[in-house]
């Protein structure tokens, strides 16, 4: 994508608004900006994202500058507070999330039916909200089995997501269950395989329930990540990456071929973002973070 624009550029994609005096002194500033940006030249095919997680040491702000001038159009794994934050910086989130109910998150969610009333009224809360500020995907998890069987596990999660699936249909925002690996990362994770999510996807019946594919978590659990894509695609709302082994930077140093995997991910007619999550293990988090988006840019 074209990440540097010229304030011409912009004048003239916006003439019609224009004309009809819809540019304030706000949006005039903001194209200001845009003009002194850096950028780097990307190709136009990928939405870049990144999680918000990766970078903790750097204040949000700060981070949502610094990822606009490397060519990102998300922060994510965000809520509210922070969508407005970037907004302002003309970013989104490319998957949102919120302050979960008191003692739910990824190991306690919605195969429990206990969990159930509060994650709906939780849901029931933040889609609207997402959908105000045009924040198109919330993240969701399995939980933990705790003992449960798989197929217990699917009837559940069932039962509670159809209970959000009509507000997520209004809203049109998508409700995308990670995949994540159960060997090291989350021992005991539900959700740990793309056919049971697949199948979860068939029972939910939605076309706003997804799958977020992890590839960093399935190829720990899986492997075969491209035939695995080419053959779930239409369940899957999301990527993330993550450098295996280790979930460091996505570069030469670890096993997979992210420029091959992102490829096939777009040649499946996919429209979406790629989040890039691994932790950067680099002095320049930054600088690992401008190298996995050029990695990406297919
Ligand atoms: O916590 C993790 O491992 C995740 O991938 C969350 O997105």
């Amino acid at each position: 994508m074209k990440t540097t624009f010229t304030r011409r550029d912009v004048i003239k994609n916006s003439a019609g608004l224009a004309g009809l005096g819809f540019l304030g002194n706000s949006m005039e500033h903001r194209f200001k900006e845009a003009d002194t940006q850096a950028g780097i030249d990307l190709k136009g095919k990928v939405n870049h994202s990144a999680c918000r997680w990766c970078y903790q040491a750097i204040p949000f702000e700060e981070l949502v500058i610094n990822a606009k001038k490397i060519g990102l159009q998300s922060i994510e794994l965000t809520g509210p507070e922070e969508w407005d934050i970037l907004k302002k910086h003309d970013m989104t989130a490319a998957i949102g999330w919120g302050k979960y109910p008191e003692g739910m998150g990824l190991t306690n969610f919605f195969n429990k039916i206990k969990n159930h009333d509060q994650l709906v009224a939780f849901y029931e809360d933040l889609i609207p909200r997402a959908a105000k500020v045009g924040v198109k995907n919330l993240i969701t998890f399995s939980g933990n089995r705790d003992g449960m069987s798989d197929e217990q596990g699917l009837l559940n999660c069932k039962k509670g997501l159809q209970r959000i699936m009509k507000t997520a249909e209004r809203h049109d925002v998508t409700i995308s269950m990670e995949l994540l690996n159960s060997k090291v990362n989350h021992k005991d994770y539900q959700c740990d395989h793309t056919e049971w999510g697949a199948v979860l996807c068939e029972m939910v019946g939605s076309d706003k329930f997804k799958l977020l594919y992890d590839i960093y978590h399935m190829q720990i659990m899986e492997g075969d990540v491209i035939a695995t894509i080419k053959k779930h695609n239409q369940y899957i709302s999301h990527y993330h990456t993550g450098g295996v082994p280790g979930r460091n930077e996505i570069d030469e140093s670890q096993e997979l071929n992210y420029s091959a995997i992102i490829k096939a991910i777009y040649d499946t007619g996919y429209k979406g973002f790629i989040g890039q999550e691994f932790i950067p293990a680099r002095a320049d988090k930054m600088a690992s973070l401008e190298q996995a988006v050029k990695i990406c840019d297919i």
